[in-house]
């Protein structure tokens, strides 16, 4: 199948500073790609290059195989992390405001119930929560029907409840046939919504599959985790490979009486221990030797 975007070769330079250092990968429509990193990963520079805002140091990026150029913006929309809404206007007429920009999209209803924005479509959007505000914003990224829908961080700064709202709305564009590209720091979201992830790192991809692909790769069984007073990243010689975080240190085994059985022998103390099913947090400490929100 033909991919709907090819990032290929991308490189981005600010002066001394590399902040994408050669990223390729293919979109296919109608799914979710998930870019993850740390700050300063490159993930923004990587998003706002296939956005079109930004232009690349190096590398190109096609649309349904051609070079994009200004025609491109009519088929996408951009849900930034930060964005300044119109002063004094409520929540439809910023719709509206919008609207006029293009010239097609959808009807401002079916955006309105995607968005579930029904309950304060005549409110000043000044005095919107943080996820009535992101889901405003939503709206407008949806506002021409486009046919990639760029997400930035869209869920930072949300409480945990407007953050599952939020994921139910994207679950549903996404059943509306939208691909959907997102940066994200949290990795329950790109496990809940993305068909596909790249983790990057200093600018670079680390790995990048389906979630499931890349937990079933890199863990064979569950993960054991400690507090780091147990001081169990201090023993040598120790039978199963462990990776110290800032507070814990951690390992998978697929035998979790066996492994307890050898801390007990080695005198590990067993306070505070923890048996959990890995996730891409965990698989991202794995990979780079630090923690996500570092
Ligand atoms: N306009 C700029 N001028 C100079 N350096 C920049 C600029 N924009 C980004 N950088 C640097 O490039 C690197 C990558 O930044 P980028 O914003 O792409 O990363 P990120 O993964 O999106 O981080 P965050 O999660 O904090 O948004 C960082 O070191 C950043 O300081």
């Amino acid at each position: 199948m033909a991919s709907l975007l090819s990032v290929r070769g991308l490189e981005k330079h600010y002066g001394k500073v590399t902040a994408v250092a050669g990223v390729s990968f293919e979109l296919q429509a109608g799914t979710c790609f998930g870019l993850l990193g740390p700050n300063g990963a490159g993930k923004t520079s990587t998003l706002e290059m296939m956005e079109g805002i930004l232009k690349p140091s190096k590398g190109e990026i096609l649309f349904r195989g051609e070079p994009i150029d200004r025609r491109y913006s009519q088929h996408i929309g951009i849900q930034f992390q930060h964005t300044a809404l119109p002063d004094t206007l409520t929540v439809k007429e910023s719709l509206q405001l919008f609207q006029k920009l293009y010239p097609r999209g959808l009807p401002l209803e079916e955006i309105i119930e995607a968005c579930a924005l029904q309950d304060y479509i005549n409110r000043d959007s000044r005095k919107l929560s943080g996820g009535q505000r992101q889901r405003l914003l939503l709206g407008i990224a949806l506002i021409n029907d486009p046919d990639i829908l760029f997400l930035d961080e869209p869920t930072t700064g949300l409480d945990p409840q407007s953050r599952h709202n939020f994921w139910s709305l994207i679950r549903e564009i996404k059943k509306r046939g939208k691909t959907i590209v997102l940066t994200t720091h949290y990795m329950e979201e790109a496990e809940q919504l993305c068909d596909e992830i790249a983790i990057m790192d200093q600018g670079r991809i680390i790995v990048q599959d389906t979630p499931q692909n890349l937990l079933q790769e890199h863990f064979d069984g569950v993960l054991i985790r400690l507090p780091s007073a147990s001081g169990l990243a201090d023993i040598p010689g120790l039978p199963f490979a462990v990776t110290a975080g800032a507070e814990t240190v951690e390992f998978v085994t697929a035998n979790v009486e066996a492994a307890i059985a050898q801390l007990t022998r080695l005198h590990v103390s067993l306070e505070g221990l923890t048996v959990a099913t890995p996730n891409l947090e965990n698989l991202f400490l794995k990979l780079t030797g630090h923690s996500l929100r570092n």
